[in-house]
Order: C-alpha cells, then sequence, then structure tokens
C-alpha cells in the first residue's frame, strides 16, 4: 500500500464528516487534495455545502470540481476544516507548511468549529522535536533582520536570489529549531517583527484520520496515544 493510497483513504474519510448545510475549510498539499476530490465527487452526487480555499491551488481545483467557493474575507466562522500535515504527535501538536500554505491554513483553522487533519502514517511521530523543520513566514521587507533574530538554525526557502514566495507575497524560513518546549518557541517566534506566522499549530487539530497500510483510524484531541 503506496502512502499516496493511504493519504487517499484519509481524505475520504474525513470527507465522509460533511453534511448538507456545511462550510467547510479545504486544506492544502497532497493529503488535502484527496479530502477536495472526495468532496467534491459528493458534491456532484448533490451534497449542498460551500468552501473557502487555504491556498490559490486547493481553490482552483475544488472551483474545477464544482464546489461553491466563497472569498474567506466574507466569512466570520467555518463549521469544519480538512487540511493535512506534515507531523502530528500525541499531544495533537502539528507543524505545517511543508507547501507554504500554512499561514492562510492557521487563520482558517482557527475560525472552524473544528480542524480534521487527515494524514498517512509517516506523519505521525512521537514528539514533533523528531519533526520537520518549523516554517516561518517572513514579510519580505524584513528578510534580513528575520533571518538574523531567528538565528543560524533558518533557512531561507528558495535560497537569497530566488526564494519561494507564498500565496501572499511574502518569503518562508525553514527553521530547525529546539522543540522541547514549544509553546515557548511559538510565543518567541510570534513575538519578532516581521513573522507573520508559523507552521506550529498546537491548539487547532480537534480530531485525526491516519490511514497505514489500508487501514484508517479516527483520534480526537486527548485519545492519541501515539
Ligand atoms: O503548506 C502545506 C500544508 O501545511 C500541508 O497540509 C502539509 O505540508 C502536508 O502536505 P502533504 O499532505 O502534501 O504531505
Amino acid at each position: 500500500m503506496t502512502d499516496d493510497r493511504d493519504k487517499a483513504l484519509a481524505g475520504a474519510a474525513a470527507a465522509a464528516e460533511v453534511v448538507d448545510g456545511m462550510l467547510i475549510g479545504l486544506g492544502t498539499g497532497s493529503t488535502a487534495t484527496h479530502a477536495i476530490e472526495a468532496i467534491g465527487a459528493r458534491v456532484a452526487q448533490g451534497l449542498s455545502i460551500r468552501a473557502v480555499a487555504t491556498s490559490r491551488a486547493s481553490e482552483a481545483l475544488a472551483r474545477r470540481l464544482g464546489i461553491a467557493m466563497l472569498d474567506f474575507a466574507d466569512v466570520p466562522r467555518l463549521d469544519l476544516t480538512i487540511d493535512g500535515a506534515d507531523a502530528i504527535d500525541p499531544r495533537f501538536f502539528a507543524i505545517k507548511g511543508g507547501g507554504g500554505a500554512m499561514l492562510r491554513e492557521k487563520v482558517v483553522a482557527a475560525a472552524s468549529d473544528r480542524m480534521v487533519v487527515i494524514a498517512d502514517g509517516s506523519k505521525r511521530v512521537a514528539a514533533i522535536d523528531a519533526g520537520p523543520l518549523v516554517p516561518v513566514e517572513i514579510l519580505p521587507f524584513a528578510r534580513a533582520s528575520v533571518l538574523a533574530a531567528l538565528g543560524a538554525g533558518a533557512v531561507l526557502r528558495g535560497g537569497e536570489h530566488e526564494p519561494y514566495v507564498t500565496d501572499n507575497g511574502n518569503y518562508i524560513a525553514d527553521c530547525r529549531i529546539d522543540l522541547s518546549d514549544p509553546r515557548a518557541v511559538a510565543a518567541r517566534l510570534a513575538a519578532i517583527p516581521g513573522v507573520l506566522g508559523h507552521g506550529l499549530f498546537l491548539d487547532e487539530v480537534d480530531a485525526a484520520y491516519f490511514a497505514q497500510n489500508g487501514t484508517v483510524s479516527r483520534l480526537e484531541r486527548g485519545d492519541y496515544s501515539g
């Protein structure tokens, strides 16, 4: 069973939570793409929902599939957001932003009554300390000062000459950071002028669908045992 098949199973399982009338947040990335496709298939069969997207790519996909899309700028609250993650641990602490979408993903998740993460087994880690680098979104105007404040563990995504640019027109630094105290790290990052967001999701995730070797398990925050 490939990871992609597991991603599709997790995406389809979460998509089954969507019911008529809901306002949904659509995540970003290869796993979220499967969920969007599964929701699109249900819309084609008559499911009546509206949605907002966390990236231009997800927005374009959802529109192609006939999902009624709203501008998030007009949407105060959502019922449910379904999104992927780069790593998630037993505390439901997650790292996101491998695809550069974590700023929009976080504001959409924060506006949602529930956020459900979908992931293949490779994303489950004992602690996010063992996970990927932490992406930090940077105001381009403050590139040098923010990189200096982040320290030697920070690398500008794409490099100095051709930096990666987010959907928001900003840069990303991928940071090797000691995550033994993730809340302290999140507070420190948020306090740096010019940092617009980061990929540490410590309070947002309510539930997760994990798929491994073709089997899907669903866990709520608090009952994930690793
Ligand atoms: O910026 C991208 C998002 O946070 C993704 O949800 C995350 O990187 C997981 O992506 P994938 O499902 O492709 O592994």
